[in-house]
Parts: structure tokens; C-alpha cells; sequence
């Protein structure tokens, strides 16, 4: 437990803001639900193509995977006060988000054609055909930081670009209510993308429209030259021409901190 604040200080400082953005407080909308399953040996895999590095697995989880891992994270407690939205965990992860990565590393490596059981390797040898690049789906561990988000309706998260404390490569898992995340590109801070003299280009923001239990992949441009929000107030939860329902919806982020020299 020690530990677990003593890394938590490290990486976010003395503050008790848990990041450099805080949830919004927004108005509760309708209902919304679908029932991904999972298709086991055959992940389907979604490129988003206008956002390299950003890739979406839907049916990630089964309607019955999603209820245990529900239970499981109940089982922690930390959302028994209605006050409490936010957890986290540093270094070793609780058994289910460690099956989690797991599943992750396994799904990424059965996407790729290349992948040879008997070696344990990738090259990703198409590298934009592949959802997590090789140098990252290696590493030991895979995640070793854990932040489970609790959004009652109506509640969101600001655009933002992860800290970049965390390395390269972002997993999140949605649970309970489907919600459009929105992709905006940054202008150069994070990604060295310089522009000078080059008229800045008209905001394009990219929405992603994640369903319960569905997997984002985020890396390389995806995780530093875009920015990520949800906004959940009346009128941004569009999908299709309609406007979602809202539930409580629970996510579950998993990052590696950077090492520290
Ligand atoms: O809740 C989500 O889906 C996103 C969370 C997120 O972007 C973050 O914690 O940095
Ligand atoms: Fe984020």
C-alpha cells in the first residue's frame, strides 16, 4: 500500500488531482445497450483509419466476460460511495486486469498473419496493419498501471493527451453504457509535428463509438498527436444520426509508466 502511494507520488506529484484533467459534470441522457460476443479465434479487429495507431476491437469481451469482470471490479469496493469515480493501481495489477493484458497480447498476436506459435514472435511485418506494435506487445509486463473510471450519465472526461509519464501504448476496456470518444489532432506539442507558416487546418475531430466490452488500442500518432474526450452532455453523444442513451459506464485503462533513470 506504501508502495502504491509512494508511485503514485512519483508520477503525479504531491496534488491530489489524480491527472491534468478532471471529469466534466454533465447531464444524464438515455438508455443504450448492445451485446457484443466474443468471436474467440477470429478477432475482429476495426483500423481507424483517419487516426494512425488507433484500433478498435468490439467484441473483445462477451456479454458473460463482461458481467464477471464487473463483478470482480465491484468485489474491489472502490465504487461503493457513490463520491468515489476513480481508482487506480501501480506495479501488480488485481488477477483480472492481469488476464486482461493477457487477452490483449493474445488477440493482438492472433490478428497478426505473420505470428509463428512456435517462435513467440511478430514482426507486425505490415506495420500499419498491425493493432499494437511488436516493441510494445514484448515488453515485461505488458501494463503495470491500472485506472478504472466510473462516469455516472451525463459525466465525461476533457480532451487530453495522455501524461507522458506512460509510455507508448494505451489499453481501455468499456463496460455498462456505449459512449462516442472523440479524436481531435494536437497541434505539435507532444508529437514534434511542426507547422510554422502552414495555416493551422481545420479541426477534425474523429469519433469512435465504444461499445460494452470493446477494446481500444491506442499508439505511436494515436497516443501522442491526438487528443481523446468524452463528452457526454446533451447533443456530443451522437452516433449515427442519433443520440445515445447513458448509463453508468465503467472503463478500464491500462498504461506502463515510463522507467525512471
Ligand atoms: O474512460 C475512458 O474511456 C478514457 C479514460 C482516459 O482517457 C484516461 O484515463 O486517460
Ligand atoms: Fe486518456
Amino acid at each position: 500500500m506504501d508502495d502504491q502511494r509512494a508511485l503514485f507520488k512519483q508520477v503525479f506529484g504531491d496534488s491530489s488531482d489524480s491527472e491534468d484533467y478532471e471529469q466534466q459534470q454533465q447531464q444524464p441522457q438515455l438508455e443504450d445497450r448492445s451485446q457484443p460476443t466474443r468471436s474467440g479465434q477470429n478477432p475482429n479487429w476495426e483500423q481507424i483509419k483517419e487516426v494512425n495507431g488507433l484500433w478498435l476491437c468490439r467484441d473483445f469481451l462477451s456479454a458473460q466476460e463482461q458481467s464477471s469482470l464487473l463483478s470482480a471490479i465491484e468485489n474491489e469496493g472502490w465504487f461503493i460511495e457513490a463520491s468515489h469515480n476513480q481508482a487506480m493501481r501501480f506495479g501488480d495489477l488485481p488477477p483480472w486486469a492481469s488476464e486482461i493484458s493477457n487477452s490483449i497480447r493474445e488477440l493482438v498476436l492472433l490478428s497478426d498473419p505473420a505470428f509463428d506459435p512456435l517462435h513467440l514472435g511478430t514482426d507486425c511485418g505490415a506495420k500499419e496493419a498491425c493493432p499494437f506494435p511488436s516493441h510494445l506487445l514484448w515488453r515485461e509486463p505488458l501494463f503495470d498501471q491500472l485506472i478504472v473510471n466510473a462516469y455516472q450519465p451525463g459525466e465525461g472526461i476533457c480532451a487530453h493527451v495522455d501524461l507522458l509519464r506512460f509510455e507508448d501504448g494505451i489499453a481501455i476496456v468499456s463496460l455498462e453504457s456505449s459512449c462516442v470518444m472523440h479524436f481531435t489532432q494536437v497541434e505539435e506539442a507532444y508529437c514534434g509535428i511542426a507547422n510554422e507558416g502552414i495555416a493551422d487546418p481545420p479541426i477534425t475531430k474523429i469519433p469512435v463509438n465504444l461499445t460494452p466490452g470493446s477494446l481500444v488500442l491506442m499508439s505511436e500518432e494515436a497516443r501522442y498527436c491526438w487528443k481523446h474526450e468524452i463528452n457526454r452532455k446533451p447533443g456530443f453523444q451522437i452516433w449515427e444520426g442519433q443520440e445515445l442513451n447513458q448509463r453508468r459506464r465503467i472503463s478500464v485503462t491500462l498504461r506502463k509508466l515510463c522507467k525512471v533513470e
